[in-house]
């Protein structure tokens, strides 16, 4: 399994922890699914949020915390929040977050290079929210970055991975690089698929949080990351345009 700045995710279910009914539900959300890493908003729980019961109950579920700068718009406000939270946290991580545009909040991919190359350079390991370009993706990674991340639809949409094409090239592009399909996903089966593709891991929020049992739906997204993992890694068999008898002909049982 491939390790993210060292280190190795327990399973491959990252979860925002934003929009959920109540604290309660959330916690048990990331209990009963089992996600190991958590991605959290400075910003967004600074000044909204339930404040230090909230950190308490994030510190003491036990799991990898990625910050990230949701909301930022210039790569000053995303180097501020990355160093606050690098203060709060006490962790170098760092899920970068820079929207260009207000109503797809497609990432601004030149802010984001900026952005990464500043943070790496000041020791932070930088988790890039990234569309599928792969010239983008070569510029984060010449600025230092080990983790892409690019988005499966828009935030918040549900849409699952809308360019699978490209997605797919990324994977064969990188194959020594930790992927992560973050944002969009609207159902297991979106998850699933992203791992069928050979993707590392897959981040979501609103696809849990928005459901309305959100504790269920957790648990459904882990069994189907689970399920895609395995799938990539048992060798599906390729798509055909013809059919092919699977029922053996009578004295050859097995293919060898
Ligand atoms: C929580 C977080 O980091 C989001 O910005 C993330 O990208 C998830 O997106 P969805 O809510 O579409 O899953």
């Amino acid at each position: 399994m491939k390790r993210f700045y060292g280190v190795e995710l327990p399973n491959p279910l990252m979860l925002g922890t934003a929009q959920y009914p109540s604290p309660a539900i959330l916690e048990q959300a990331f209990r009963q699914s089992g996600a190991g890493v958590a991605t959290v908003s400075l910003r967004r729980e600074g000044a909204g949020g339930a404040g230090q019961a909230f950190w308490q109950m994030i510190a003491e579920l036990g799991v990898l915390v990625l910050p990230n700068t949701a909301g930022c718009h210039t790569v000053k406000e995303a180097v501020t929040t990355a160093h606050m939270a690098r203060e709060v946290f006490d962790t170098r991580w760092i899920k970068l977050e820079l929207i260009g545009h207000t109503d797809s909040l497609q990432p601004d991919v030149f802010k984001l290079v900026e952005a990464a190359r500043i943070l790496t350079e000041d020791g932070f390991a930088v988790f890039p929210y990234t569309t599928e370009d792969l010239v983008v993706a070569e510029r984060l990674l010449v600025a230092g970055c080990e983790v892409l991340m690019p988005w499966g639809a828009p935030i918040g949409s549900g849409r699952g991975l809308n360019n699978e094409y490209a997605l797919r090239a990324m994977r064969a592009e990188y194959p020594e690089v930790p992927l992560v399909v973050d944002a969009g996903i609207g159902l297991p089966s979106h998850a699933a698929r992203a791992m069928e593709l050979g993707y590392d891991a897959v981040l979501m929020n609103t696809a849990v949080a928005r459901a309305s049992d959100p504790v269920a739906m957790a648990r459904a997204m882990m069994g189907a990351v689970k399920a895609g993992r395995l799938a990539h890694e048992a060798d599906p068999i390729e798509a055909r345009d013809m059919a092919e008898a699977s029922t053996p002909v009578i004295g050859k049982a097995f293919l060898s």
